[in-house]
């Protein structure tokens, strides 16, 4: 067998062996993630069966141990009919009559509209060994087994089907019509739309079904969905089907499906397909049920309202009579459970309808008569004062994928940089530029990121600070300071471009000819001890009658004389003004140079007061401190005119400048 990696430009085979190796490493939802972030760029077109898809399979096969599968054609070469309505909002459409079935290579009708009930269902894809089960088993009447096997292996990466430019450009037109609201009149419009061209079926719902998933807002998203279960539920009621035959055995597989995964027992599963088989519907049909949506039959969706219409099936008061819909009397059919009222009662309570809480007789009744066209739906379209139009934001990745994503890119960038054969097209799409450390990758070159700004953002933070020093160390013994210092960084506006963390080390008390050389010689230290950048602060205590003094010997003077002592100091003299002083040092690591912040705050000594659980507090009376003593002070009051306030101001402002050349300075 040929080669598919042959004839491959280097640049491509390589980026194709490095995103293999990184999706074979790191699963399926890196997998995602990166197909998401490159869905509309050309270079990773592999991804998606352009040029390279096959070579990418063999790659990833031979990374997980498996054999390859076949790599459908990009482009199928079956022509596509001409649609008969061109406009996406059209007044009074046309109705053509359907095409005759077998004209597409693709999907069959059937598949394309499992396929479209299946983007309301974002189903994980099912584990091969169930699905084996499935495609061995419960073969269930009249149903070509293939069919549903077909459906099942596309599902997950179904075969976009070319349309031509016109079609395409229309579809998009509906699309786009549903990004702001999901109005009653865009969906509407849209689903016309659909119906005209139903003999393109197979190939629009595989073109939807492709580009929800890379719309840029989850609104966006939401709002093709709706006009998809419009256009089941419309699908649904109508006597003659459209596009659909044949979902009921698609459904009934899909009840197996679950069956497979536990989600149904066995007998529950035979209790359903009873129903749903059932020509008439055990018990008493109700005359009118509101609104049945394929949503609602469909694991982890929750139905269409809050309260479950009132279904088919629902209990015979013992002794009735089985009634068929509208009255016609029918044998009671045994063993069928059918609407469960108290289990209803309990799932109302949660609101959230899934197989696993949805009573089995209710599951069966609304598969019935949803998949039995013309029988018992009412169509009821969305109304969208009643339809969310938003979703929530969505969660930031969790850092291990953001490292993984990261990883990835940088591997690459390593591979772009080394290669002369990538220059070139491949660095349009591929720049680290210094003032924007984000990835021109996650761009398409036409439209605009693609990617969640919350995700942008963390991305951003993740790679910016990977340039940057890990942490920037807080060398102190004193957990009063640590705790001053942590709540002025989280209290400023701009955050510091580094991590500050903190470590206990008890550095001697050194002496020398200045506050300022005590402080430096103690930076240096840390700097030896952590082996990497540091800041430490010095305080000292000066009072202006003995020139300074205590100064930095403040810890001794307070630890030997108490506060009282501190005031009896200055008893001989007039004048109790004083001075505190702060001198933060930081400095990239051992034999680098420290940088010092002076931050001073004037006051005078007074006797005690206030809360004595920080160092000579009780006894520093502020000029700024409207006569109370730093004790007596708030945090955020002490914090604002602190000397140690003050310096941190100053440290902070630097490093934020010379983020660079420090971070530089520190490898
Ligand atoms: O805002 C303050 N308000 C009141 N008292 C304060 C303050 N800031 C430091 N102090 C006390 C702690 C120590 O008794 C002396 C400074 O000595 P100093 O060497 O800088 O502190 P330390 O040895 O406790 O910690 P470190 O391991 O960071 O050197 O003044
Ligand atoms: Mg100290």
């Amino acid at each position: 067998m040929a080669d598919p990696g042959n004839g491959l430009a280097p640049d491509l085979r390589k980026r194709i062996e490095i995103m293999a190796d990184h999706i074979a490493r790191n699963g399926a939802e890196f997998e995602t993630t990166v197909k998401q972030k490159n869905a509309s760029n050309p270079q990773f077109a592999f991804l998606y069966n352009g040029e390279g898809a096959e070579y990418y399979q063999q790659v990833l096969a031979k990374h997980r141990g498996t054999q390859a599968p076949p790599v459908a054609p990009l482009r199928p070469p079956a022509p596509s009919p001409t649609p008969v309505v061109p406009a996406p909002v059209m007044p009074a459409p046309v109705m053509p009559a359907p095409a005759p079935a077998g004209q597409f290579s693709g999907m069959t009708a059937p598949m394309a509209m499992t396929a479209m009930a299946n983007m309301a269902m974002p189903l994980a894809s099912p584990p091969a060994a169930s699905l084996a089960t499935l495609l061995r088993g419960g073969q269930v009447q009249g149903a070509p087994p293939v069919e549903l096997a077909d459906v099942l292996r596309r599902w997950k990466e179904p075969q976009v089907l070319a349309l031509t430019p016109e079609v395409e450009r229309q579809l998009h037109g509906v699309i786009a019509s549903l990004e702001h609201m999901a109005s009653r009149d865009a969906i509407k419009s849209g689903r016309l739309w659909i119906e005209c061209n139903s003999a393109l079926a197979p190939h629009i719902a595989s073109h939807i079904m492709r580009r929800v998933s890379f719309l840029v807002t989850c609104a966006h998203r939401l709002h093709v969905l709706y006009l998809v279960h419009d256009l089941l539920q419309t699908e649904a009621a109508r006597k003659e089907p459209l596009f659909v035959t044949g979902v009921l055995m698609g459904v009934l597989r899909l009840v197996q499906l679950w069956v497979d995964r536990g989600i149904l027992s066995a007998q529950e599963a035979e209790e359903v397909k009873a129903i749903t088989m059932a020509k008439e519907l055990p018990g008493v049909l109700s005359p009118q049920p509101q609104q049945v949506t394929a949503a609602a039959m469909r694991p982890g969706v929750p139905g269409p309202s809050q309260t479950m219409p009132p279904m088919a099936g629902a209990p015979r008061p013992a002794g009735a009579p089985c009634l068929a819909p509208y009255g016609a009397p029918m044998p009671p059919v045994p063993m069928l459970h059918g609407y469960q009222k108290q289990a209803l009662a309990g799932l109302q309570q949660t609101g959230i309808q899934t197989p696993e809480t949805v009573p089995v007789g209710v599951l069966a009744s609304m598969i019935a008569s949803v998949a039995t066209p013309g029988r018992h739906v009412r169509y009821k379209p969305l109304d969208p004062a009643m339809t969310p139009q938003t979703l929530p934001p969505m969660e930031v990745p969790t850092p291990q994928l953001l490292a993984k994503v990261e990883e990835f890119y940088e591997d690459l960038q390593d591979e772009v940089n080394s290669s002369a054969a990538s220059k070139g097209r491949f660095e349009e799409h591929l720049r680290f530029d210094t003032d924007d450390p984000f990835p021109q990758l996650f761009r398409t070159p036409q439209s605009p990121p693609s990617i969640p700004p919350v995700v942008v953002e963390a991305l951003r933070r993740a790679m910016s600070k990977r340039a940057m020093p890990q942490a920037l160390v807080f060398v102190t013994g004193n957990a009063k300071k640590l705790e001053e210092v942590k709540h002025i960084l989280a209290s400023g506006e701009e955050e510091l471009p580094f991590e500050v963390t903190s470590q206990k080390v008890d550095l001697p008390e050194l002496q020398g000819a200045s506050t300022q050389e005590i402080a430096v010689q103690k930076c240096r230290l840390a700097a030896e001890h952590v082996k990497g950048p540091v800041m430490c602060e010095d305080t000292s205590l000066c009072y202006h009658a003995l020139k300074g003094l205590p100064g930095p010997y403040i810890k001794w003077f307070l630890e030997k004389l108490g506060h009282e002592g501190l005031n009896k100091l200055l008893a001989g003299y007039e004048d109790k003004s004083a001075y505190a002083q702060c001198l933060f040092t930081l400095c990239a690591g051992p034999g680098k140079e420290v940088h010092v912040f002076d931050g001073r705050t004037e006051g005078k000594i007074v006797e005690a007061r206030g809360p004595k659980d920080f160092g000579w507090d009780p006894v520093f009376e502020a000029l700024e401190g409207e006569g109370k003593t730093f004790a007596e002070m708030t945090k955020e009051a002490k914090n604002a005119i602190s000397h140690r306030g003050r310096a941190l101001q100053q440290l902070r402002s630097w490093l934020i400048a010379n983020a660079a050349s420090f971070a530089e300075e520190s490898k």
